[in-house]
């Protein structure tokens, strides 16, 4: 058996950046930044006001000082020509400033009669004008890679950049292996369940911004899980589930043998998920992950995240990890490194009593995975632990 990290590397070593493809602006949010992105123009391109009110020279504030307004500015409407002492321009937010002025009296410090405004005594300082290029100048980038973000996709569109290089979504074929499954929704035999794996996996998947595919339910037969593999050979990412362990029925590993699978490793160290398998059928990377549902959960946070965005073109790491204090004693740990089931709250970490790798109802009420290292002595409440956010 290998360590979790000895895995990983294998993982790592297995995949690689998929290529990039171009998408319009509107169809980036969520991807993978591809190359680096470089404004095209300045924001504001003018100096702008930020208020509505009246654009003067700040050298003539003074209280009781009185302009003629001579002219109205506002956002797309610049006012040409060019502003005198004693002379203001009406303007409002967003329009450029007009030559002659470099400050904004907003509207309530003035008392206006006609075409004359007579300042209050409470104008300040603030000159409320955004000078040309404040928030970004032309040629200033956004470095790939990066996962886009709504905020991203503003300042993209800010900058005026309206189709983008970002890395292709790694296709993710999942096969969900056993006699005993049938789909949600299906009416299940009396000694079948529902397969519920390559759903949470196929959800996993999307959320970390791959196109999961989720493929028929293979039978435990040789010819079943050869047909699987064969209509998930264009895959960039093959998951297999079940079928990983020794059991007679455990065929997995045969049958991506039979298709010329080049295996990696086969079991690790750790709990749950010790049957795990990787390796390459051509040019297809295949993870093999233990059928017992929290299983292949977990497995799905320790391996295939990392691997996914890896493909993605956002470097090899590991699940990024905090440290926090237990909020209950945790029993000693043995051989294999172990992910427990915990909820995360102000009190600190809760491990749950109950860490069979069946039950989903306490994944479902788990918010991370503590990570108790081989052989981790028993640990009081307080003392800090390491944790993966589910
Ligand atoms: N003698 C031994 N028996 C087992 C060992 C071992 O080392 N020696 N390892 C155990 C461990 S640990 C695990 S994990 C399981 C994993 O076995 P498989 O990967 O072969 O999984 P299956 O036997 O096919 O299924 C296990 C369990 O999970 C259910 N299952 C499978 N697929 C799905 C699915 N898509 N959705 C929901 N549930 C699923 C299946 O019905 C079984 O109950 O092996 C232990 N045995
Ligand atoms: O390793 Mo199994 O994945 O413990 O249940």
């Amino acid at each position: 058996m290998i360590s979790v990290d000895e895995a990983l590397s294998h993982l790592f070593a297995l995949t690689s950046p998929l290529d990039a493809e171009d998408v319009p602006l509107i169809k980036a949010h969520g991807r993978v930044l591809a190359k680096d992105v470089h404004a095209t123009r300045n924001q504001p391109p003018f100096t702008a006001s930020a208020m509505d009110g009246y654009a003067v020279d700040a050298t003539s504030i003074k209280t009781g000082q009185t302009y003629e307004v001579i002219g109205e500015a506002a956002a797309g409407h610049a006012w040409q020509g060019q502003v005198g002492p004693a002379q203001a321009v009406r303007i409002f937010t967003g329009a450029p400033l007009p030559e002659g002025t470099d400050h904004v009296i907003i509207q309530e410090n003035v008392t206006r009669a006609g075409d004359t405004i007579t300042l209050d005594d409470s104008a300040n300082d603030t000159p409320f004008v955004r000078p040309a290029g404040t928030d970004f100048k032309a040629g200033d980038a956004i470095r790939a890679p990066r996962v886009l973000t709504p905020s991203d996709i503003a300042l993209l569109a800010s900058m005026n950049i309206a189709t983008l290089s970002v890395t292709r979504r790694p296709s993710v074929a999942i096969i969900a292996t056993g006699d005993e499954l049938v789909q949600p929704g299906e009416t299940p035999g009396p000694d079948q369940i529902i397969a519920s794996n390559s759903y949470g996996l196929a959800a996993l998947i999307r959320q970390l911004g791959a196109d999961p595919r989720l493929l028929p339910i293979a039978r435990d037969t040789r010819a079943s899980l050869a047909l699987a593999f064969d209509l998930a050979a264009d895959a960039d990412l093959i998951v297999t589930i079940g079928g990983a362990s020794v059991g007679d029925h455990d065929l997995v590993g045969e049958v991506a043998a039979d298709k010329g699978m080049d295996r990696a490793f086969y079991k690790v160290a750790m709990r749950p998920g010790k049957p795990l398998m990787a390796g390459r059928i051509g040019r297809t990377t295949m993870i093999g992950l233990p059928g017992n549902p929290v299983s292949a959960m977990v497995c799905g946070h320790v391996f295939l995240a990392p691997v996914i965005r890896k493909m993605l073109g956002l470097g090899a790491q590991p699940a990024l990890r905090e440290t926090h204090a237990l909020a209950k004693p945790a029993p000693a740990n043995g051989p294999r490194e172990h992910y427990m089931r915990a909820h995360l709250g102000p009190e600190g970490v809760t491990i749950f009593d109950r860490q069979d790798s069946a039950l989903l109802t306490v994944l479902a009420a788990s918010n991370c995975l503590a990570v108790r290292p081989i052989n981790d002595p028993a640990r009081n409440t307080g003392d800090q632990i390491d944790i993966i956010r589910l």
